[in-house]
């Protein structure tokens, strides 16, 4: 597994108004969006493209166009949705599938409530988007599934990550026979006792779409 922690001045401007306590829901909202556009332009930079021709008003022009199968974006329920305009003004015609999944937070196991995704994902490259890889299980979790059904290249992009997530999600898929990597925007210093990163942004889902029950 290959993590990237993208080191640029206004993605870390973008995420420190993020962190920030005093951002409410409509900017953390349109901040999210922003950030993930930045974050898409490095975590797509290994895109499949075909090679194809165009014609200019001047010439013949050579250039590429994005293959077929599409690229699937998968974002992870709720906290995830947060992400996909964001990554989807990147990649317009990307496809989209939706895995729902939540965290237990006195256990911290993941489980999936929804899931509406291709069932054959044979030969697709997939980006999952999830804003926190707190201790790794969601993201294991999902990055196992969509192996299962066929995925042959993963890409996770996150807002944040804690370094016992990487290492838990690194022994997580060290079965799976694909390439995968983690683009992040910060590589945090832990978790909490309570699964939270530290220093972090609190619970994601909540501060985009409010507290949940
Ligand atoms: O790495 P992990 O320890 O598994 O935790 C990360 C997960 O926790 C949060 O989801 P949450 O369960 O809060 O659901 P939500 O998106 O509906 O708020 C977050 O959005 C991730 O999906
Ligand atoms: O810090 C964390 C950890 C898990 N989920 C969140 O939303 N935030
Ligand atoms: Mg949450």
């Amino acid at each position: 597994m290959r993590l990237l922690v993208v080191d640029h001045p206004l993605v870390s401007h973008k995420l420190t108004a993020l962190r920030d306590e005093r951002t409410a829901s409509p900017e953390f909202r349109r901040l999210t969006e922003e950030l993930v556009t930045l974050l898409a332009y490095e975590a797509t930079r290994d895109v499949r493209v075909e090679t194809t021709t165009v014609q200019t008003p001047v010439a013949e022009a050579e250039g590429v166009s994005l293959s077929r199968p599409r690229p699937l974006v998968v974002p992870i329920l709720r906290a995830g949705l947060g992400m996909l305009e964001g990554m989807m003004r990147l990649m317009p015609t990307a496809e989209v599938g939706f895995l729902g999944m939540v965290r237990n937070e006195e256990t911290l196991e993941a489980s999936t409530y929804a899931e509406r995704l291709p069932y054959d994902l044979s030969g697709r490259q997939c980006y999952v988007l999830d804003p926190m890889l707190a201790t790794g299980g969601t993201l294991a979790s999902a990055l196992g599934f969509l192996t299962s059904r066929g995925a042959d290249h993963i890409t996770a992009v996150c807002l944040l990550a804690a370094p016992e997530g990487v290492k838990n999600l690194e022994e997580g898929v060290a079965g799976l026979d694909i390439p995968i990597t983690v683009v992040t925007a910060a590589l945090d210093e832990r978790l909490n006792e309570k699964g939270y990163i530290v220093p972090g942004l609190g619970d994601a889902g909540d501060r985009l779409y409010g507290l949940a029950q």
